[in-house]
């Protein structure tokens, strides 16, 4: 049967969605993920079938001619008419994103296959980690009892994760010649895999609004286009047991871990072996160039120089390409994103070395999970390695409902602006917990959606701090947010602060230069953050000093959507100046990698939060939609979402509803 094209199969199924047909969405939509697979394979094939060899030179052109008629030809004999086949780029980043999997969990969903539903939602998810929506609608799935674990798979993993898996769940059952044995499997696999996303780069793709000034500016344009595909083939974003996101090198964890593996069974000759590959990708290492030393010693010069000869081929390759790629910078302007950041200074070009350098420097940056969030304060710049300042966390609607929140928590009749504080007789504070907050919007005391808004706002907060400082998963520990009012008449000659110099986890003691670790102190905090609503108050900068607590070391101006992230032990040492006028709203939040210690208010919450959400929830704020309750769905909606002429608002519709019965 011949392929039906993905991109009709795509846009049928999303119609047909828009108006409620769930199965024949449903249909339509795996539909085309099948067809997909299956215009790979061909492509894979074809690929194979016209292979481009090592040609140089002025034979180059020729080559790459004969080379896509080879293409053309070959795709014409397998599909028949190979243009009905060309999907847009931006066809290709919907599918690439996995977005037929989160129309698909609906669908499943809705005609009650919950097993389905929950597999389409986690492939979703594997794939956009950090997208709000599809998080909650995880959680959601996991509390029903009718869907078991093994429902929650990856229906994209590449089929080595699976072999990597099972080694791992060997090696944790202490059998590590069997386990080491399914690494070496899933090490061949992985390297296949590769090598067919790397073929996928090429071929005859689409070429967009670009118009050539001459054919080998075309060629050296396409050809740099398909080698930086390629070379992004070398990263994999990674769900980890933990819970944690990353991008990976595949490659080096298998390494890593086959060089613990050979180091515990003993075998000296494999190990040096597997560290030898390793030091092709950072000859810098020192303690691999120590561990070699060892297993080469016990080995008294056998097999002194024994390599792999896929990884050596690999890293050859690899390098190869970077080289050309950076040339096309250096002297064609054309831009390349180097993935690894293994790559070793020589292969830069000098001119670039400082640009690329800087750029990386900003793609750390970038690749926080949430688009909108800056690094305004870098460690460095502040002084202290565990120390970060963000900017744009919540918007500045979001400040003003959380403020209200802030000040409405005082508790009943107006005036009221809270007790006196404990750190200084001459401010006001007032504040509450989230699960207070929730508790008083199921009472009505409060609006809801305020409450639910400081739920996500800390939720946010968690996600960057464990994403900025590359921890295991962070538990709540404690949030409050708190606003500090100065009392008029008491401001004059003030020489206190709003908040003593202190540490979060341990006992400052500044005589000593020491901050004790010892109860009663909250010893079990790891990290702290603090999420600051406004800037219309006088006073009131966080600032950080050495264990002597006086001398400052970093001060920052608190600003609507400001987060300071710390490590709450003794090098971060902070207090917060006195107010002096107007109100200081922030959010407070302790976040501890003990899962033992994680606190029992913030699973009451979530509980909450869930009840409140469904039927409970008002009409009124979901359609004045504000806060950042629904903006994950939206956000993903006006972003990612390919551009259709009709039924994008009704799509949206049958969202919320989505959303509202769920
Ligand atoms: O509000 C701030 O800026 C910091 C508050 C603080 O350090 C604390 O509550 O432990
Ligand atoms: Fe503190």
């Amino acid at each position: 049967d011949p392929i039906s094209p993905p991109d009709l199969q795509l846009w049928a199924g999303l119609d047909l969605f828009s108006r409620g047909d769930w199965a024949g969405a449903q249909a339509q939509l795996w539909g085309s993920v099948r067809s997909l697979r299956e215009l790979r394979e061909v492509r894979l094939r074809c690929g194979t079938e016209c292979k481009l060899r090592g040609t140089q030179g002025p034979q180059l052109e020729e080559a790459v001619l004969s080379r896509a008629d080879c293409l053309l030809g070959c795709e014409k004999l397998l599909l028949g008419e190979p243009s009905l086949y060309r999907l847009t780029q931006e066809t290709e980043r919907v599918f690439q994103r996995g977005l037929p999997y989160n129309y698909l969990q609906v669908t499943h969903y809705k005609l009650e296959e919950l097993d389905k539903a929950a597999a389409a939602a986690f492939t979703f998810y594997v794939k956009n980690p950090h997208h709000e929506q599809i998080q909650e609608d995880i959680q959601r799935y996991r509390r029903m009892k009718e869907i078991q674990e093994p429902s929650f798979q990856d229906l994209e993993q590449p089929q080595y994760k699976t072999v990597y898996a099972q080694a791992l769940s060997l090696l944790s059952e202490g059998k590590f010649r069997v386990a080491v044995r399914r690494l070496e499997d899933s090490l061949k696999i992985y390297l296949m895999e590769h090598e067919d996303c790397r073929a996928l780069c090429e071929g005859t793709r689409e070429q967009e609004s670009e118009i050539y000034k001459d054919f080998s500016y075309a060629i050296s344009q396409y050809y740099t286009e398909v080698l930086q595909c390629k070379q992004n083939c070398a990263l994999e974003p990674t769900l980890r047991p933990s819970g944690e996101h990353s991008k990976q090198d595949p490659l080096i964890s298998h390494l890593s871990l086959l060089l613990d593996i050979y180091t515990k069974l003993e075998d000296w000759e494999a190990a040096a072996e597997i560290v030898r590959s390793l030091l092709l990708f950072q000859p810098q290492n020192e303690t691999a160039k120590e561990r070699l030393r060892g297993y080469e010693e016990r080995l008294q010069g056998k097999n002194s120089d024994k390599l792999r000869e896929s990884i050596v081929s690999y890293v050859r390759r690899t390098l190869s390409e970077k080289r050309l790629l950076y040339y096309a910078m250096e002297h064609l302007n054309i831009s390349f994103n180097d993935p690894d950041s293994w790559t070793p200074e020589e292969i830069i070009p000098e001119s670039l070395r400082d640009r690329v350098k800087k750029e990386r420097e900003e793609k750390d940056q970038r690749t926080l999970p949430f688009e909108e969030v800056t690094v305004t304060l870098t460690p460095k710049q502040m002084n202290g390695t565990t120390r970060v300042t963000l900017d744009g966390v919540i918007n500045e609607e979001e400040c003003q409902m959380l403020q209200t929140l802030g000040q409405a928590a005082g508790g009943p009749g107006s005036g009221f602006r809270g007790r006196l504080s404990r750190h200084t007789p001459r401010e006001r504070i007032q504040g509450l917990t989230v699960l207070r907050a929730l508790q008083m919007a199921a009472s009505g005391a409060v609006d809801s959606s305020h409450a639910r808004l400081y739920y996500r706002a800390s939720e946010r907060a968690r996600v960057l701090a464990q994403s900025y400082f590359g921890t295991e998963k962070l538990h709540f520990s404690f949030t409050h947010l708190v606003c500090r009012s100065a009392i008029e008449g008491e401001q004059d000659s003030r020489n206190d602060f709003s908040h003593p110099v202190h540490a979060d986890n341990c006992i400052l003691d500044p005589e000593e230069r020491e901050c004790w670790k010892e109860l009663p102190a909250y010893v079990h905090r790891d990290y702290s953050g603090v999420l600051y609503l406004n800037d219309d108050f006088q006073g009131g900068d966080l600032f950080f000093t050495e264990l002597d607590a006086t001398t400052v070391t970093a001060e920052i101006r608190p600003s609507c959507g400001r987060l300071v992230l710390f490590g709450a032990g003794g090098e971060n040492a902070h207090g917060v100046r006195a107010v002096t006028q107007g109100t200081r709203c922030a959010i407070a939040l302790w976040f501890t990698k003990s899962a033992v210690h994680a606190e029992q208010e913030r699973s009451l919450a979530s509980d909450l939060m869930v009840g409140s959400d469904g039927h409970k929830q008002n009409k009124e704020s979901e359609t004045k939609n504000t806060g950042r309750e629904t903006s994950g769905r939206e956000t993903f909606a006006s972003k990612e979402e390919p551009e259709r002429p009709s039924g994008r608002r009704q799509k949206k519709r049958v969202n919320r509803k989505f959303e509202d019965e769920l």
